[in-house]
């Protein structure tokens, strides 16, 4: 008997297409099935409009997650980063791979790095995070908002209307752009968005319509348990923080070694809404056990609300006097 093919829900983006292949070599791997690759064409590829005006780069997971609910295929992936923190009916988040490098990396003229950019440089980025912590460098960069996919941000560089741009480094590396980064940016001065670097690997669960056992089995072999706490306890602080995907928060979870065995570190940041452009970015950061990963995020997050409304008091206070 031979096996039936496993059909993995794909979006056309190079991007996308690229981390679907990454898996699908995987579960080839692992089962030694066929794995066809199934176009799933999104509004948010083919309308131009502003992604908030559609309900944000969910847009782009729902059409995803819909071939897989209405059974057309098995298996979705998508970036981690991109996939909202409230639980999908009938869908389980099956796998999250090992992740690539976490961190942003900057695209500019030139090779500059950052500490070589004249103040007045313009630097563009979609993501109220980078914005905020651009600023925050205290560099005197002016940002401007830019939209569209990696290759059309990094256009923008290489037709001289801006200065650089920062995109993340996993996407650039996986669509073998590394070359055009100038420099990878340490997590002390920018902290990636939660889950930025890993996929999300989804499936059926029992009440969406189980999928067969063997793609089950290889689906938790892919998973890797490290990335899985870090990622965890990242979303944890968005979740907690009650931010969307393109909400102002940077949050980076790093297993380190302490006197007991590995632990996890995380690192957040996170700027009010109305204060992005002046860079009023709050940090904080916790160690605990790899197990608690989630506790530890939302412990985290309700820390740096109460920063951030400590602070909102004490300029309301020194408005008043
Ligand atoms: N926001 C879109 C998006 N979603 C995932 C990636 C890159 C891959 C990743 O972070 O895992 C990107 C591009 C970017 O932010 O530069």
């Amino acid at each position: 008997m031979t096996a039936r093919p496993i059909r993995l829900g794909t979006r056309r983006s190079a991007l996308a297409r690229t981390q679907s292949g990454l898996i699908a070599d995987r579960l080839r791997e692992l089962t030694g099935r066929e794995v066809e690759l199934v176009n799933v064409t999104t509004e948010g590829d083919t309308n131009r409009a502003p992604l908030t005006s559609m309900g944000g780069a969910g847009v782009f997971v729902s059409a995803v997650r819909g071939a897989l609910t209405d059974g057309t295929v098995d298996v979705v992936v998508h970036s981690l980063k991109d996939l909202p923190t409230t639980p999908e009916p009938g869908i389980r988040l099956a796998a999250v791979p090992r992740r690539a490098d976490p961190r942003d990396a900057l695209v500019s003229a030139g090779g500059k790095k950052l500490v070589e950019l004249p103040a007045g440089a313009v630097i563009g980025t979609g993501s109220p995070r980078r914005h905020a912590q651009l600023k925050a460098l205290g560099l005197g960069f002016d940002v401007v908002d830019i939209r569209g996919n990696v290759e059309t941000r990094m256009g923008y560089v290489t037709s001289g209307r801006l200065d650089a741009v920062v995109l993340a480094m996993a996407g650039l590396e996986r669509l073998g752009k590394q070359a055009d980064i100038t420099e990878k940016i340490d997590p002390i001065n920018m902290l990636p968005a939660p889950g930025q670097g890993a996929l999300a690997v989804e499936t059926r669960d029992e009440s969406g319509g189980a999928v067969d056992d063997e793609l089950v089995r290889a689906l938790a072999e892919i998973d890797d348990a490290d990335t899985r706490s870090a990622t965890t306890a990242e979303r944890a602080v968005l979740a907690e923080t009650g931010a969307g995907c393109s909400a102002p928060l940077g949050a980076l979870a790093e297993i380190v070694e302490d006197e007991d065995g590995p632990a996890l570190s995380l690192r957040a940041a996170l700027c009010p809404e109305e204060s992005i452009d002046d860079g009023d970015v709050v940090r904080l950061s916790v160690q605990g056990g790899v197990a608690d990963a989630d506790r530890l995020g939302r412990e985290l997050a309700i820390e740096l609300l109460d920063r951030l409304s400590i602070g909102e008091k004490t300029n309301d206070q020194e408005r008043e006097a």
